[in-house]
């Protein structure tokens, strides 16, 4: 009975034409990869590589909650993320994921409100829906909406929470921290960041906070993950000690799951100090000025892009491209909804430091011979 309602539903699935399916990357060296995350291309430097092999030292796994017998070298983890955040504190989590979800669920109470992005990633919407708090969701990055909503609520809440994407995943546009962190200041609200996207690419490499030149206050709370431009595993959240030794106590994400293995620490450790650096972020910056130019040429952008992420909208179009790429060699997903709306179907091209001027031009003959 339930295995034929389950073959209904996947059969609904199909027949609405959004089927998932899992596809191994085949001929890993001869691809042409626009899909990943790997901003920087740190999961396969040879200093990582090196730093986790060292972290192996302590064992494979972890073998427990950080409260437990988990708590190995993840605390120089934490200061050094707090030290490159500019914070008092960090806390890491096992996944971007586990730490939205959280870090939410935790701070967002019943009588508080929560101001949402309509465009915030599934995992912000899932600390939403598991917190206590009244949920609303404003337009994308529009704050003439936003404070309207604030304003007809205003009278109803204790705490008043602004969540935000620093970059948004699927669009690459950056949301307006400063005006953001303004409203958050005139009503005494507090602005959290998931800048999943934006650590390691904007400000130097410092994220999307200082790409607007803002300084980390005892209102921000920043939210980012070790498995983009970090290259590797993990979530972490920065802010003030208070919070971090809050989070310690009452995070359910935090507390009741196994820490992360200490060789992805290890990696994690060596990561930020590459990234310290500076030099991989604007290689990155260039190869970003790089794509405009081409993608340019090619019809296939209006305006310059500050980050990686491309949003290529082809519609009803976009799978049959996404395949047409594949066929040769280009790996680039497609996304349809529920993941961004209908009618808004996209090749999501992610750029990195590894790609060159060649790579560029292939993607795009490649999209081109597919549209024409
Ligand atoms: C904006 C944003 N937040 C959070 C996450 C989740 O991070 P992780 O993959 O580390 O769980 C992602 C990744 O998909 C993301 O794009």
């Amino acid at each position: 009975m339930f295995k034929e309602q389950i073959k209904k539903e996947i059969e609904n699935i199909k027949n609405n034409n959004l089927y998932r399916f899992l596809r191994k990357k085949d001929n890993i060296d001869n691809i042409l990869d626009f899909s990943s995350n790997d901003y920087l291309c740190l999961s396969k430097h040879p200093e990582v590589i090196n730093a986790v092999k060292d972290g192996l030292r302590y064992g494979f796994g972890s073998t427990g909650s950080r409260l437990a017998s988990g708590n190995i070298n993840h605390q120089l983890l934490e200061e050094k993320i707090a030290q490159f955040k500019e914070t008092e504190g960090a806390l890491i989590y096992s996944s971007g994921y586990a730490t939205n979800v959280g870090v939410i669920s935790t701070l967002c109470k019943k009588g508080d409100i929560i101001l949402s992005d309509r465009l915030n990633h599934a995992s912000i919407i899932d600390g939403c829906r598991l917190s206590k708090a009244d949920v609303l969701i404003y337009n994308h990055c529009d704050m003439d909406n936003l404070i309207h909503l604030i304003e007809e609520n205003r009278s109803s809440y204790n705490n008043l929470f602004i969540i935000t994407d620093g970059i948004f995943s699927m669009d690459g546009d950056i949301a307006p921290l400063d005006k953001l962190k303004n409203i958050a200041d005139e009503y005494n609200g507090i602005l959290i960041i998931d800048d999943a996207h934006g650590t390691g690419v904007l400000g130097n490499g410092k994220g999307t906070l200082k790409h607007f030149n803002l300084k980390p206050s005892d209102n921000i709370i920043q939210i980012g993950t070790l498995s983009k431009a970090v290259g590797g595993l993990g979530g972490f959240v920065c802010g003030i000690e208070e919070v971090i030794e809050y989070l310690i106590n009452t995070s359910r994400s935090f507390i009741y799951s196994t820490a992360l293995p200490p060789s992805v620490v290890s990696g994690c450790i060596k990561s930020f100090e590459i990234m310290e650096e500076g030099t991989l972020t604007k290689k990155l910056q260039e190869n970003i000025e790089l794509a405009n130019r081409i993608f340019k040429e090619y019809d296939l952008i209006e305006k310059n892009n500050l980050t990686p992420i491309y949003p290529f909208i082809f519609k009803e179009k976009t799978m049959d491209i996404a395949e047409h790429l594949i066929k040769n060699n280009i790996f680039c997903v497609g996304i349809r909804y529920p993941t961004v709306p209908r009618g808004m179907e996209r090749l999501r091209v992610s750029i990195n430091v590894g790609h060159s001027e060649e790579d560029f031009g292939a993607l795009c003959e490649c999209i081109k011979d597919k549209i024409i």
